[in-house]
C-alpha cells in the first residue's frame, strides 16, 4: 500500500513514518507539513494518508484528501459533531472513500476507554485525570473529551443522577474542566508522553484505570490497523474500537 504521512515533520508524524518505512506491505510515498499543499500531485500516488497535524488544520487537510481520492486514518484532535458532518458530507460525494478518526490508537488507550464505559455505571463517583507533555496544544486531551463523553452517556443510560460534590466555591478552577458532569483534570509536564487515569468511587472502594503511552511508537499498531482496515470501509468511521470487535 502506498501510504501518504501529513505532519510528517511532527513528533506523531516522524514516530509513523518511522513505522511505515519499517512495515513490509508499506510504501512510504509522500511527506507533508505545514505550507505543503495537499493534492493528486503532492500525494504522489498514495492509497491512505496517516494525519497527525493540528485541530485548527485537520478538518480542511481531510477534506482535500477526500477530494483526492485517498483513504485517511486521522489522529489529530480537536474534532466536533460539526466538523465530522463537513466530512460526512463530503464522503456523500465521494462514496468509495473511507475515513477513520481516532482519539487514540494506543491499544491500551482504547481498551481504557471502553472499560471505564462499562465500569461507569457501578460507581458513585467518576473523575478523569489527563497527563501529557508540555508540548501538546489542545486541553482537555481528545481521549480524555471522549472517555467523560461515554462515562457521561453510560451514567444516563443507568438511571445515575449528579456525582456527590459539596464543593461551594472554587475560584480558580481547581474542580477542573466538566464535561456532560463529569471533572476532567489536565496535567501538563515534562518527561512525559500521554497517560490516562480514571477514576471510581463508591463508599469503601475505589476503581482505578490507567493506561500509559511511554512513546509514540505505541500509537503505530493502532494506526497499522487502521490502514489495513480503512479502505474496506468507505464512509466515515469514528473510534478504533469500532475495528477491534470489543
Ligand atoms: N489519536 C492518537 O492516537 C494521537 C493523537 N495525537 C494528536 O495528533 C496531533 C499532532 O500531535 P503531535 O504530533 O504531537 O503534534 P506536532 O505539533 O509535533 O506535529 C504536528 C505537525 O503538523 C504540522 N502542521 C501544522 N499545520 C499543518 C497543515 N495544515 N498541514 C500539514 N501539516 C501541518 C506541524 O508543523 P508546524 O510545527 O510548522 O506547525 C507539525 O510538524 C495532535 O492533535 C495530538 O493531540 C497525538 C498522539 C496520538
Ligand atoms: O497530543 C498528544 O500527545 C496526544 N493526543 C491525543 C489526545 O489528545 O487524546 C492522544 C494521546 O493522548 C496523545
Amino acid at each position: 500500500m502506498k501510504v501518504a504521512v501529513i505532519g510528517a515533520q511532527g513528533r506523531m508524524g516522524t514516530a509513523m513514518s518511522a513505522g511505515v518505512q519499517a512495515t513490509e506491505g508499506l510504501d512510504l510515498v509522500a511527506s507533508l507539513d505545514a505550507g505543503d499543499e495537499i493534492t493528486v500531485g503532492s500525494l504522489n500516488g498514495a492509497e491512505a494518508a496517516i494525519e497527525f497535524t493540528r485541530p485548527d488544520s485537520t478538518v480542511a487537510n481531510v477534506l482535500a484528501l477526500i477530494d483526492a481520492g485517498v483513504h485517511c486514518v486521522v489522529g489529530t484532535t480537536g474534532w466536533t459533531g460539526e466538523s465530522l458532518d463537513l466530512v460526512k458530507e463530503k464522503l456523500e460525494q465521494n462514496p468509495s472513500i473511507g475515513v477513520l478518526i481516532a482519539p487514540n490508537y494506543a491499544l491500551s488507550a482504547v481498551l481504557a476507554m471502553v472499560f471505564a464505559k462499562k465500569a461507569a455505571a457501578y460507581f458513585e463517583s467518576a473523575e478523569v485525570i489527563e497527563l501529557h507533555h508540555p508540548g501538546k496544544v489542545d486541553a482537555p486531551s481528545g481521549t480524555a473529551l471522549t472517555t467523560a463523553q461515554h462515562i457521561a452517556q453510560a451514567r444516563r443510560e443507568a438511571g445515575l443522577g449528579e456525582m456527590p460534590d459539596a464543593t461551594e466555591t472554587d475560584p480558580h478552577g481547581a474542580r477542573g474542566a466538566v464535561i456532560e458532569g463529569v471533572h476532567v483534570h489536565a496535567v501538563r509536564l515534562r518527561g512525559l508522553t500521554a497517560h490516562e487515569e480514571v477514576v471510581f468511587g463508591n463508599p469503601g472502594e475505589q476503581l482505578t484505570i490507567r493506561t500509559d503511552s511511554f512513546d509514540r511508537e505505541s500509537f503505530f499498531p493502532g494506526v497499522l490497523l487502521g490502514l489495513r482496515e480503512v479502505g474496506k470501509r468507505p464512509g466515515l468511521t469514528y473510534g478504533l474500537d469500532q475495528l477491534m470487535e470489543l
